[in-house]
């Protein structure tokens, strides 16, 4: 049992999806005002350490980010398009916090105050796991949750062998199960399509 209460945590936003169900970068699409890739930005920077960026396309997001001026570091991506298991599988390596908060760029309604309990709850689960995870109607929701650096090799084993699912996965390594109410299912709430959007902004 770790029972330290200052965990070196980094956060790593995954930029660099598609967005084909959306039509548009998502990481750009306004949401009360800002870009929800700057919205996620601004909530991992009152959380964590560092912040990075996992994107093929840096220069896309650099107006709004002001990158590296703002303590954020770009991972570089050659091989796009390989989906968030593998994207994050290739940027642990870069890292260098004890656990890691990974976020997807499409939460615009991230909050400080849950991720702050999250984070001090890390400091307390037993050494044996390696992620902490929201499980929400029957499915883990790993875009938005907290993952030992240590993960790296046993994930990395995971994709050798042809895995490519986040589910798959957690179901085989030793996960907290972070408890969802109604402030963290509004928080979960990732807009993939226009409609997800609109619903998120009533
Ligand atoms: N860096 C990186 N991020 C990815 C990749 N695939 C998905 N993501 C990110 O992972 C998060 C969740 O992805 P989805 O919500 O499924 O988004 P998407 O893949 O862009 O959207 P669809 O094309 O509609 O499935 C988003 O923040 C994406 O930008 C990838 O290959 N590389
Ligand atoms: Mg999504």
């Amino acid at each position: 049992m770790s029972d330290r209460t200052h965990l070196i945590v980094d956060t790593l936003i995954l930029a660099g999806g598609r967005s084909s169900r959306m039509g548009q970068d998502k990481a750009l699409l306004p949401w009360q005002g800002s870009p929800m890739l700057a919205r996620a930005i601004a909530v991992a920077k009152q959380c964590t350490r560092s912040t990075y960026i996992m994107t093929p396309w840096p220069e896309r997001y650099q107006e709004i980010t002001s990158v590296p001026s703002d303590g954020c570091q770009w991972i570089a991506e050659t091989l796009a398009g390989q989906g968030p298991l593998v994207a994050f599988a290739r940027a642990v390596d870069s890292m260098s916090s004890e656990w890691i908060l990974l976020l997807a760029c499409d939460l615009p309604q991230l909050d400080a105050t849950v991720l702050h309990r999250w984070i001090h709850l890390a400091s307390s689960v037993p050494d044996s796991i390696l992620a902490m995870v929201p499980h929400h109607e029957g499915k883990w929701e790993p875009l938005c949750a907290l993952y030992r650096r240590a993960i790296g090799p046993h994930l990395q084993d995971f994709i050798t062998i042809g895995g490519d699912s986040f589910q798959q996965w957690l179901s085989q390594i030793p996960v907290y199960q972070l408890p969802v109410d109604g402030t963290v299912a509004n928080m979960l709430h990732n807009c993939n399509c226009p409609e997800d959007l609109e619903n998120s902004r009533l």
